[in-house]
This record gives structure tokens, sequence and C-alpha cells, in this order.
């Protein structure tokens, strides 16, 4: 019998995201956000599902914080929505807005639980939206405004600040695959505003050390790990693109302040150019303390002519899959961490979200028995502590998702929570990956 065991200071934690969990869409003078557009737009969202009541954590954020208390994390990442503090994107305040975060952060404080910060998990302003969104460079200073405002009132108790969700999905699955909001299909915007967020991400960071707050800031972002299908040049070369349009396209700006060449000259190659302006890799490149790492699975690719963006595509090579079609490849984690730690050095990283879709349902016994979830747990966090074990400096793990949410294009169809959230009465049942984690975090690991 082997002992997976992890350091006393490791971080466990659960994220979740404002317009997935807190419903409330036109309460206490929230604006809309460009989610709640996409959502009643037919067609977008499985069952024209839209987060207007989500799991209503704008009221129940109490049971929630419980349901963390009694897991015993150590930190909980959660989302403000920055049309609940700017209602139109910039000008006017909206101070319950700001109450409602204030009432989240002491409730988790009070109950010794860290609270972790993302600025931006997709919920923009519609109203910045109409002004062109991301793609309108503008929209940096509406960020930056939005930024100021909320370090001021919090960075004081919230110590751990993350600037961009996933500036992929906010970018190129947003603005060119289409399948996310504002829901455009056009490369060249997407690439702007890839862009923009980034040097919005960095013009944060620059702000934040300005106020000399007693905290740490990053960014997350979402790795993907595809290797090559066989060592064909070409098949190894698909791979390499394919990985980097995920990763080396955002964290080389991020940890090294440039792009990586090969990929600028492979989109120059299909008329496509990053809008940069002078100073603006210094910007982004932007000292922070720690990337944030969302991580869920990985494949093999090969190379295919004239197929999809980078002359690659998938193969199928017989992986377990997850209720929502992804491969279950714990393995990938640790070669993806152990690539970043190589590739950028010793900057601390988190993993901020990672997490099984599983067809959930309370049983005659009251409980949730989501057998595969605790097995995709089970099996990544082996892999953090082989990551540890080799000098990886992974300082934490946040479960996506503490609770059943809103999962975007699919709604509610898809269930990411260790606590089912039954979306009639809103009653929230941890189901038995919740006891695992709980287990492994109250015992410092597990028996394999
Ligand atoms: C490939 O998965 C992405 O990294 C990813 C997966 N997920 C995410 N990003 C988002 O950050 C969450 O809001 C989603 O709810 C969650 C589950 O889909």
């Amino acid at each position: 019998m082997a002992r997976i065991s992890f350091p006393k200071d490791f971080v466990w934690g659960t994220a979740t995201a404002s317009y997935q969990i807190e419903g409330a869409y036109d309460e206490d003078g929230r604006g809309l956000s460009i989610w709640d557009t996409f959502a009643r737009t037919p067609g977008k969202v499985v069952n024209g599902d839209t987060g207007d009541v989500a799991c209503d954590s704008y009221h129940r954020y109490e049971e929630d914080i419980a349901l963390l208390k009694q897991l015993g994390v150590k930190s909980y990442r959660f989302s403000i929505a920055w049309p609940r503090i700017f209602p139109q994107g910039t000008g006017e305040v909206n101070e319950k807005g700001l109450d409602y975060y204030r009432r989240v952060i002491d409730g988790l404080i009070a109950a010794g639980i860290e609270p972790a910060v993302t600025l931006y998990h997709w919920d923009l302003p519609q109203a910045l939206q109409d002004k062109g969104g991301w793609d309108n460079r503008e929209t940096i200073d509406a960020f930056l405004a939005y930024a100021e405002i909320v370090f001021k009132a919090f960075g004081d108790k919230v110590k751990s600040w993350i600037t961009f969700n996933e500036t992929w999905c906010v970018s190129f699955l947003s603005n060119f695959i289409g399948v996310h909001a504002p829901g455009h299909t056009d490369l060249q915007l997407a690439t702007n505003v890839a862009h923009h967020c980034l040097v919005a991400h960095g013009r944060a960071v620059q702000l934040y050390r300005s106020l000399n707050l007693p905290g740490q800031i990053g960014t997350t972002h979402n790795l993907s790990w595809s290797e090559p299908y066989t060592t064909r040049p070409e098949d190894v070369e698909a791979a390499r693109r394919s990985r980097a349009w995920g990763n080396e396209w955002f964290l080389e700006p991020t940890l090294k302040g440039s792009y990586p060449q090969f990929m600028v000259e492979w989109f120059r190659g299909k008329g496509i150019e990053v809008p940069i302006l002078e100073g603006d890799m210094e910007t982004i490149g932007q000292p922070i303390d720690f990337i944030g790492v969302n991580f869920y699975t990985g494949g093999y690719t090969r190379y295919k002519k004239d197929s999809g963006l980078f002359d690659s595509e998938d193969v199928q090579v017989g992986f377990d899959q997850t209720f929502i079609g992804w491969n279950v490849y714990p393995e990938a984690l640790y070669k993806v961490l152990s690539w970043l730690h190589e590739e950028y050095g010793d900057i601390p990283i988190y993993i901020t979200e990672n997490g099984a879709c599983t067809d959930d349902h309370v049983a005659e016994d009251g409980g949730v028995h989501d057998a595969q979830r605790v097995d995709y747990y089970r099996k990544h966090f082996i892999q953090c502590q082989r990551l540890i074990d080799s000098g990886v400096p992974l300082k934490g793990y946040y479960a996506w998702s503490l609770l059943d949410n809103f999962e975007w294009a699919e709604g509610y169809a898809k269930r990411f929570g260790i606590v089912h959230t039954d979306y009639e009465t809103l009653e929230r049942t941890p189901k038995d990956s919740y006891y695992f984690i709980q287990k492994v975090i109250s015992e410092g690991g597990f028996d394999v």
C-alpha cells in the first residue's frame, strides 16, 4: 500500500464563477453582461438555459460557505461580476454590488477560509460590448477602473488575485470558434481580443503593485496537452502548434514578455497580425507572483493537411471519457506542469481548476454516488504529488467546482460540482466526491 501525501501548507480549495452560480441577474442594480445577452439568443445554450437564477448563490452564499467550511478547504476561488460593480461597464459604481462581495469575503474569513478572487471570469458588461468589447482597446481602461475600485474595496482582506480566467476562452473560443459569448467567428478579432486582455492583465498587475496591497497577484490560463500521434516530424510539429495555441501563445507574453515567434509566423501566413503597440509586451510581461493553471484533459494530435488552423486533427486512442466527452488523461497533468516548470522556471503554480463532468443523480438513499468523479480526482491527486515530489512548485489545487452550476453553452445539462444542485429547489447535496476530498484534506492524503 503506497501513501499519497501532501505538504501541510498545500492550499486546497474549490472554484466557482459569478455568472455560473450567483443568479439574481437583475437584482440590486446589476447590469447586463454579454452572457445574459448570449444565453437569451436562441440556439446558443442547451435548453435555452440562462444564468438568471443559477445556484442563487447571491442569496445562498452562506450555505455555500458552510459547505466550504465543512469540506475543510483553506481557500475559495470565486469571481466578481464586473456588471455588479459597474452596471454600465464604467461610470457610476453600484454600492450594492460591492456590499454583496463584502458579505461573501467577510463570511469566508469568519469561516477561516481565504478568498481568492478572479477579476474577470467572462461576464463583460454588455454596455462595453456594445462599444466593441475587448476588440476595442478602450475596454482596457474600463477594466483598470473596475480593478481599482475592487482592489481598494477588498485589497486589505483578499490576499490572492487572479486577473483573468482563461484568456484563450475569452478570445479564441468566444470570438473565433464562437461557441461562447459574444459568439463572433473572426480570427483577427479574436487575436486582437487576446492581446488586449493580456495588456489589461499587465496593467492590472501594475495597478495592484502601485497600491502596495498585502497580497499576491497572478493570472489563470487553461493549458492543453496534445501529444504527437507518431514520431513523424509532421505529427510532432502539428501537435506543437496545437499545444502552443493554448499554451505558449499566452504563457510566453505573460511570463517572458514576447509572443512565440513560430506561432506569430504561422498566423502571419494566414494574414493575421497581433495589434502590438509600443510598450505592450513590457506591460504584459509584468512579473507576477504565481501562475494559475486550469487543466482538465489531454490527447493525441496528428498532421492533417489543410485541417483546422494548424493542419492538425485530434486522434481518439481509446481514453475513458467524462460525460462532456473529454479524455481522462491524468498523466497529461504531470506532463504539462513539468513542461511549464522546465520552460518558465520556478514561478509558483496553483491548479486553479481541475474536475470532471459526470452524469449525476440523487440516489434513493439521498446520496450522489459519483464514482467516476472520485476516480478522476484520485488519479489527478496522484499526479499532483508526483509533481511536488519532482520539485515542481505546485502550491495548491482548486477543484472545479464546488457546486453544479451554469456550464456555459451546455447550460445545466452538464454537472461538474462536488455538491449536487437541485435546480428546482436549489437544495445542495454533497456528492461522494465531496466526502472523498474532505477526507484527503483532513488526513493530508490517501492510500493507493
Ligand atoms: C478545457 O476546459 C477548460 O480549461 C475549462 C473548463 N472549465 C473552464 N475552463 C471554465 O473556467 C469554467 O467556468 C467551466 O465551468 C469549466 C468546466 O467546463
